[in-house]
């Protein structure tokens, strides 16, 4: 395939990494949750999702495990929605079995996560959010360097109230600065929990943390999401809360962090 490096990158308008400084903080989650709120504010979404250890945002989507086919312009991307709205490639679909990836080497791994990066289909796209593992290991460099010879808005960091006093999330922020990669904004998950009887929010850990180290880092405090049963219930299920509960206050945190999220990337535009 004579492809060039910026050709399947070259149509898709923003480009935004999904980090998080330690596994479990609902990284994947919030990558799933905001691109699904993008395309109900009009836009059309890419997800490419190099979480090798732990490719699951096709099980979040209930795209379950397509067979991937080629065109010539590369890897054709899964649609998650009839309206073909929200594209989706993922680690997960070209794997044998889920512990397939564990095993492999890093230079094994890195050059997957060249190609995938290069070689997806992936069209016209508005926002394409890249759902990264957990840490800053080889491959994020990978993915960082990768991404770079087409451009890379800046990356979102997903951390929680309990995470944020560890030195995972600061070393992430470590990586941005080193790697060059802009912090467009901070995410704090399971921030609260939401009762599933009466909808009451109640603060189980400190509330905040997200916030204040937003400040310290000079950051934008994108928002909080709650722990909400709701929402597990419907990723288990793979369906959309943003459709299934559009009066909860979930859907409205998630919802007010992407409209915030794509307010500074059409900002960018402008400058
Ligand atoms: N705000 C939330 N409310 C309810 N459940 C949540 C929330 N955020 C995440 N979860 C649940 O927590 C679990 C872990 O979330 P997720 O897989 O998104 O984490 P992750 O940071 O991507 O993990 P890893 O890096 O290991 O892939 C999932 O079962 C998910 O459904
Ligand atoms: S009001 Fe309090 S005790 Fe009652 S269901 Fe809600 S959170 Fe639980």
């Amino acid at each position: 395939m004579d492809r060039s490096e910026k050709g399947n990158l070259s149509a898709v308008k923003h480009v935004v990494l999904v980090l998080s400084g330690k596994g479990g903080v609902g990284k994947s989650t919030i990558t799933t949750e905001l691109a699904l709120a993008l395309t109900h504010a009009g836009k059309k979404v890419g997800i490419l999702d190099v979480d090798l250890c732990g490719p699951s945002i096709p099980r979040m989507l209930r795209v379950g495990k397509p067979e991937v086919h080629q065109c010539d312009a590369g890897w054709v991307p899964v649609y998650a929605d009839a309206q073909q709205k929200l594209a989706l490639m993922s680690i997960g679909f070209l794997l044998e079995d889920s512990d397939e990836a564990v095993v492999w080497r890093g230079p094994k791994k890195t050059a997957l996560i060249g190609q995938f990066v290069s070689d997806v289909a992936w069209g016209e796209l508005d926002v394409l959010l890249v759902d990264t593992p957990p840490g800053t290991s080889d491959e994020h460099l990978a993915v960082v360097e990768n991404l770079r010879k087409h451009k890379v808005d800046g990356a979102v960091l997903v951390t929680t109230p309990q995470a944020v006093s560890t030195g995972d999330v600061r070393r992430e922020i470590t990586f941005c600065k080193k790697t060059a990669v802009k912090i467009l904004g901070i995410v704090e998950n399971m921030s609260g929990y939401v009762c599933p009887h009466c909808s009451e929010c109640s603060n189980i850990f400190s509330k905040g943390g997200g916030e204040e180290l937003a400040k310290l880092t000079g950051s934008v405090f994108l928002g909080s999401v709650p722990l909400d049963p709701l929402l597990t219930a419907r990723l288990d299920e793979g369906r959309d809360i943003l459709q299934v509960f559009p009066e909860s206050g979930t859907y409205t945190a998630i919802s007010d962090i992407a409209n915030t999220l794509l307010s500074s990337l059409e900002h960018t535009d402008t400058d």
